[in-house]
């Protein structure tokens, strides 16, 4: 199938529809095999055929509007502390690349501004704002359906790392799960996107796997192989898909947890609006996660050591939130360094 090219660059597209409505064997094993080979190679796909009806996207993409367009006063009423995850996020309250140890130029660079929402049935509760009545339906319905396609990736996981079908269902059954709305945009004349002012940092993604819908437009940046920064942008109706730490970590890397950076385009000094919903599923918090054997080459040892996904995700938060540089994503930042500007 086509895929978005950007040189040599590709973000493959893979449909998944046998896996969603029970398809044919034959179909299911090429999203397989499509999908690990898109795991090996960039770490990003392009999912179709994934079920989302239009109209629950429309919705998102309308809470969105409702809420960021509210005065920054109103929304900072729903600012929750850091270690919830819930809430409002202003602009400039986080520096992603902190979280993997890489100093930015100044400490507080990044201009996304987000709302973060958890499970309803979760300990923690989340924050609605007060008088938009469509806001917390347009949200919930997205919520379930990101949640859906998650596990169904996960089920092709399962069948690709040639573990059994429940694997993923025993680390995730009451797994970390949170919605990220993330709105990209500044008042005019207030721009010089640089090192020190940027939409997002580079980084990667915690979890198992980040079901991403994004604008048609411009700023995300994938970092690839030939370690340049590559613009991406959703075909129609395409779900952006990318790997998470964790899997890197089952896999001793063999799958990828991509680097990533927003950088949304600046026209005539204003900045293009652009809007995303990253849904972060990060499994249970106390699954142990181990590296595993199949993907370790023999007399050779794991390149992780077990970690659970708490202690994985509390070391990387850390790092992203308080200012504060977390020196065991050594790896990561090495990754950071070793990439052309
Ligand atoms: O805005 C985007 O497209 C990417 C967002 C992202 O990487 C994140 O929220 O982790
Ligand atoms: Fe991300």
């Amino acid at each position: 199938m086509s895929a978005q090219t950007d040189g040599m660059f590709e973000v493959p597209i893979v449909d998944i529809s046998a896996w969603v409505t029970g398809g044919p064997a034959a179909e299911k094993a090429r999203a397989v095999r499509e999908l690990d080979h898109a795991c090996r190679t960039v770490g990003f796909i392009q999912i179709v055929g994934h079920g989302v009806p239009a109209e629950i996207t429309d919705g998102l993409a309308g809470a969105i509007d409702d809420f960021f367009g509210r005065p920054l006063a109103e929304k900072k009423s729903y600012v929750r502390p850091p270690a919830e995850n819930r809430g409002y996020s202003p602009p400039k309250s986080e520096s992603l690349s902190y979280s993997l140890g890489v100093d930015p130029v100044s400490r507080m660079n990044d201009f996304f501004e987000a709302f973060n929402v958890g499970p309803a049935d979760d300990d923690t509760p989340n924050t609605w704002p007060a008088g938009l009545d469509s806001f917390q339906p347009g949200v919930e319905a997205h919520f379930a359906e990101a949640r859906r396609v998650a596990h169904t990736l996960t089920s092709i996981f399962a069948a690709a790392l040639g573990v059994d079908p429940g694997y993923f269902d025993r680390i995730t059954d009451h797994s970390i799960d949170v919605l990220r709305m993330n709105n990209y945009a500044l008042p005019p004349g207030d721009i010089e996107l640089g090192a020190d002012l940027t939409g997002m940092g580079e980084h990667t993604d915690f979890g198992i796997v980040t079901v991403l819908w994004a604008d048609q437009v411009d700023g995300l940046q994938v970092l690839g192989t030939d370690q340049a920064w590559h613009d991406v942008r959703p075909a129609d109706g395409a779900l952006l898909v990318n790997l998470g730490d964790i899997t890197a970590r089952l896999t001793n890397d063999v799958w990828m947890s991509t680097l990533h950076r927003v950088k949304p385009p600046v026209i005539d000094g204003t900045i293009r609006r652009r809007r995303s919903a990253a849904f972060f599923h990060d499994g249970n918090a106390d699954a142990l996660i181990e590296t595993l054997p199949r993907f370790v080459p023999p007399g050779e040892h794991p390149l992780y050591f077990p970690i659970t996904v708490k202690d994985h995700i509390i070391a990387k938060l850390s790092g992203s939130r308080a200012g504060r540089k977390n020196t065991s994503a050594v790896r990561e930042a090495a990754r950071v360094r070793a990439a052309q500007i």
